[in-house]
């Protein structure tokens, strides 16, 4: 097997502050409370990708999945463990991050390519590509900060989808943006793994994932609890889901 991608136990912690205030903090310290915690993310993740794997993280709200997203982006470092790439990463992980507001639709074609991994050629030979994706007519040279939502994350996800990454990265990109573009960004995506390239996903629409996607790896408070099939993973997803519901109704938090 070809990996794509290698991720070794990588784990992640975050520092919860509990008071910002000088006066919160004064109030807790008097109580003996704690100002901060250390809060685990991710917790010791594992997992072997090949090239042309399709890969969905899935898991309940705050279970680590965008923070590895990130950390296979390399945007935030892992604290311990590694992450192994091969070729080109490169993907939508927080809608509009590398669109300049202040740029034009134009402008920021170049300056996110680049940050993408494409040089001036390799913009301009695909530019007109972009543009006729990402449907933003006379916009094109009006700084993106005029754009509406959807203008936005239409040009955001055309650079993303053009510079043909060999690992691409989606996170919930899909849940903005009208219907049309939607259906024309799932096209695109099957294509991308027709063509044998590696994915790895986030969304919250459940048959979204098993259309796209065929293996899920479940994620449960920072650690990996299931890596195999899609509709495995998604079964766990809507059961998780009314499991956490049913907690909320009876007035526990689960
Ligand atoms: N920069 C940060 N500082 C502190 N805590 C963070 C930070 N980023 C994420 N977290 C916490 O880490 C946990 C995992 O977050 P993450 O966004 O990865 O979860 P998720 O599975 O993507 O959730 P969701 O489905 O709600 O998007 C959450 O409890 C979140 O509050």
């Amino acid at each position: 097997m070809t990996q794509a991608l290698v991720l070794d136990r990588v784990s992640k912690e975050f520092t919860l502050r509990h008071a910002r205030s000088i006066k919160n903090m004064t109030v807790r310290a008097l109580r003996r409370e704690r100002l901060r915690d250390r809060f685990t993310a991710l917790n010791e993740v594992s997992a072997e990708l090949a090239v042309g794997d399709s890969v969905a993280l899935l898991g309940t709200n705050g279970s680590g999945k965008s923070t590895l997203l990130k950390i296979i982006s390399g945007v935030l470092p892992p604290d311990r463990g590694r992450v192994l790439v091969r070729g080109r990463v490169a993907g939508l992980i927080e809608v509009g991050a590398g669109l300049h507001p202040e740029l034009t639709g134009r402008e920021n074609v170049f300056l996110n390519g680049a940050i993408l991994g494409m040089d001036r050629a390799e913009t301009l030979a695909k530019f007109d590509a972009i543009v006729e994706f990402a449907d933003i007519g006379d916009f094109l040279d009006q700084p993106v900060r005029f754009y509406s939502s959807g203008m936005f994350m239409r040009l955001a996800f055309s650079i993303a989808v053009h510079t043909d990454p060999d690992v691409f990265l989606i996170d919930e990109v899909l849940a903005v943006g009208d219907p049309l573009f939607r259906e024309k960004c799932i096209a695109r995506l099957t294509e991308f793994r027709a063509s044998g390239r590696t994915m790895v996903m986030v969304a919250h629409d459940v048959s979204l994932l098993r259309d796209l996607c065929s293996r899920g790896i479940f994620l449960e408070r920072g650690q990996v609890v299931w890596d195999g099939d899609i509709d495995t993973a998604a079964d766990l997803l809507v059961r998780k889901r009314k499991e956490r519901r049913a907690a909320i109704a009876a007035g526990r938090t689960a």
